[in-house]
């Protein structure tokens, strides 16, 4: 299996805070990988650092082969990084058609990747020509999802996709990434809910404090409650 994007002692300072204490982590292609950490553990602050937001002060982020620590965001959304933010990147006085529009680079998406879209958001298809101000939360995310990869992208970064949704969408949001991960897309995706995680995840990091303190497959971890219970301070059952 190939890695598509790797970190290697990756530091990142936001102020005088130092936030990222030599992140190390490999995405393979075409897995879904998901970030897991207690609240402040620093896994907003990966995904910014990854996108160029947050410049990283020391370490290497490679992607495809290239080293891209030291570009800017619009640079590295061109090498095809999609980005997902927490709070959901739609523009609510536009109808969901322009802010497709908005995403694509050339102003007219594809056709064909547009039916491509619909075929796991259909509710984007029905309120194509609505304000999207007045879809739902779920709804809302799709959208914002659908505008990250209105063109094909070689890695998304999601954060934090199910928060504060109701757990019927959570469940359609699943769907969705099953089918884009079918589709062949490698996902980097930030998650607290660990009832989601696990039916999402091929694989899965856990950090704290600014570092990775484990890796592996996602079964492992769905199956082993003491050891979510010491990474994560949790328990399934109280997730379900
Ligand atoms: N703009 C900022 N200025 C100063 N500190 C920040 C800033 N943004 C984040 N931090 C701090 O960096 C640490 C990591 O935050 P980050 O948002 O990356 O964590 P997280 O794992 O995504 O947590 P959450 O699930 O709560 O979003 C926290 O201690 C947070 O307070």
């Amino acid at each position: 299996m190939t890695d598509l994007l790797t970190l290697s002692g990756v530091h990142t300072h936001i102020g005088r805070y130092h936030i990222l204490h030599g992140v190390d982590f490999a995405i393979p292609e075409g897995q879904t990988t998901m970030l897991l950490g207690r609240n402040g553990a620093g896994k907003t602050t990966t995904l910014r650092t990854i996108m160029g937001l947050w410049p990283a002060s020391a370490g290497s982020i490679t992607l495809a082969g290239q080293r891209i620590e030291k570009i800017a965001t619009p640079e590295i959304a061109r090498l095809g990084v999609g980005y997902v933010p927490e709070s959901m990147a739609v523009f609510s006085d536009l109808t969901v058609k322009e802010n497709l529009v908005l995403a694509a680079r050339d102003g007219a998406p594809d056709t064909a990747r547009l039916e491509w879209i619909f075929g796991f958001f259909p509710a984007l298809k029905k309120f194509w020509l609505s304000r999207a101000g007045a879809l739902s939360g779920g709804q809302k995310q799709m959208l914002s999802i659908a505008r990250a990869i209105v063109e094909p992208r070689q890695l998304l970064l999601i954060d934090e996709p199910t928060k504060g949704l109701a757990p019927a969408i959570i469940g359609a949001l699943i769907d969705c990434f099953a089918e884009l991960k079918r589709r062949g897309a490698t996902i980097l995706l930030v998650e607290q809910n660990f009832h989601a995680a696990r039916e999402i995840g091929d694989a899965v990091l856990v950090m704290d404090n600014g570092a990775i303190v484990h890796r592996g497959g996602m079964a492992d971890l769905a199956n082993d409650i003491p050891l979510q219970e010491r990474l994560l301070g949790l328990s399934l059952e109280a997730h379900q």
